[in-house]
C-alpha cells in the first residue's frame, strides 16, 4: 500500500456548482507519486471543473485540495505544470521564441535541450506557432507544461481532435514522461487512452465519481464473463453439440457468453472444432461507462 508521504494530491469532499448545475458534487480522490491518473467521463461530467480547482485557476465553493509533499518556501505555480483545452498561444513566433518566452516566467526551467529532446521539437523549433499541426502544437503545449520542471502535470483533454496516429505518437510522449518519475493528470473522454496510459482512473458522471480503481481490476470487477465468436462455416456440422453446450446461433456467427473461458476452449479443441477465427471480445471502459450510467462516453 503507497504510504501518506507518496500522495501528491488528496482531494476531499470537493464542491462547485454554477447557477444550481453541480458541475462538481462531493468527490474525493487521492492522486500518488508517479502515477498517471485520469478523470474520465463525457463532455459536461465536470472534468475541467474539477481539474481547474486543482491548479488553482478557479475555487471551490467547499471541500479540500491539499498537496501534502509541496515544500514549504514553494509556490505551486512552480510545483505545478499544465496544458489547457484551448491555450491561446502568440501566432507569429517560432517555437524556440515561444519555449524562451514562458522559460522567462520561472525563476527556475529545466533544460531546454532536455524539453525539446523530449517532446520530439526538433524538427519545428523554427516554425512559425501558427502553422503547426494539431499534434505539433500539442507537443509543443506539453514542453511548456514542463518549462518549470514541475512535480505533477495536469493535461486536459490533450489529444481531442487529433488524428489517430497523432494520438498514439503522443500516448508515447506521455510514456516517456512518465518516466522522468513525473505525476500526471489527465483528463478525457477516450476511454483507450485512459486504459492506455492512466495507472489509475476516476469515472465521471454528472459531477459525481461513479467509480475509480486500475482499469483492468475495474474491468475485471464488473465483467466475470467472457463474450466467444466463432464464424458459421466454421462450426455447421457442430450445430447441435454446441447449442447443448450454450452457444446461441446467428446468421453469420455463433456466440457464447462464458464464466470459464478456458473450459469453453477446451470443449472446442476436444471436439476438434476449428478456432482459427474465433474471437474473444474484450470489454473496455466504454463498455464500463454503458453499464455504469446506461450511456455511452461518446454520446
Ligand atoms: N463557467 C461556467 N458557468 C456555467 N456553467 C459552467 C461553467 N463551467 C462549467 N459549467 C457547467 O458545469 C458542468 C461541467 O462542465 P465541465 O466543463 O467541468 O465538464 P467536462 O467534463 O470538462 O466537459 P468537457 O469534456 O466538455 O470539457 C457542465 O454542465 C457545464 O455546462
Amino acid at each position: 500500500m503507497p504510504h501518506f508521504q507518496d500522495i501528491v494530491i488528496q482531494i476531499t469532499d470537493l464542491k462547485k456548482s454554477f447557477k444550481g448545475i453541480n458541475a462538481v458534487d462531493g468527490i474525493n480522490f487521492n492522486v500518488f507519486k508517479g502515477q498517471c491518473f485520469g478523470l474520465l467521463g463525457p463532455n459536461g461530467a465536470g472534468k475541467t471543473t474539477c481539474i481547474e480547482i486543482l491548479e488553482g485557476i478557479s475555487k471551490a465553493d467547499s471541500g479540500s485540495v491539499v498537496f501534502p509533499a509541496l515544500p514549504k518556501k514553494m509556490h505551486l505555480n512552480q510545483y505545478i505544470g499544465m496544458t489547457f483545452q484551448h491555450t491561446a498561444l502568440p501566432d507569429f513566433i517560432k517555437v524556440k521564441e515561444t519555449l524562451a518566452l514562458f522559460s522567462n516566467l520561472y525563476p527556475s526551467t529545466l533544460d531546454q535541450n532536455q524539453i525539446i529532446q523530449s517532446c520530439q521539437l526538433e524538427d519545428i523549433l523554427h516554425r512559425d506557432v501558427k502553422k503547426l499541426s494539431g499534434g505539433q502544437r500539442q507537443r509543443l503545449l506539453l514542453a511548456l507544461a514542463l518549462i518549470n520542471d514541475p512535480e505533477v502535470i495536469f493535461l486536459d483533454e490533450p489529444t481531442t481532435g487529433l488524428d489517430p496516429h497523432a494520438r498514439r505518437d503522443f500516448w508515447t510522449l506521455i510514456e516517456s514522461i512518465k518516466q522522468l518519475g513525473k505525476t500526471i493528470i489527465l483528463t478525457t473522454h477516450y476511454m483507450d487512452e485512459a486504459h492506455q496510459l492512466c495507472d489509475q482512473i476516476a469515472i465521471m458522471h454528472q459531477g459525481k465519481i461513479i467509480e475509480q480503481g486500475q482499469p483492468l481490476e475495474l474491468l475485471r470487477k464488473h465483467f466475470n464473463r467472457s463474450v466467444l465468436n466463432l464464424p458459421i462455416e466454421d462450426i455447421t456440422e457442430f450445430k447441435q453439440s454446441l447449442e447443448n453446450y450454450g452457444w446461441i446461433f446467428h446468421k453469420q456467427n455463433a456466440e457464447l457468453e462464458t464464466e470459464n473461458l478456458p473450459e469453453a476452449i477446451s470443449f472446442l479443441l476436444e471436439n476438434h472444432i476449428n478456432i482459427a477465427h474465433i474471437n474473444i471480445q474484450q470489454r473496455t471502459l466504454d463498455d464500463l461507462f454503458i453499464k455504469l450510467t446506461g450511456n455511452s462516453l461518446n454520446d
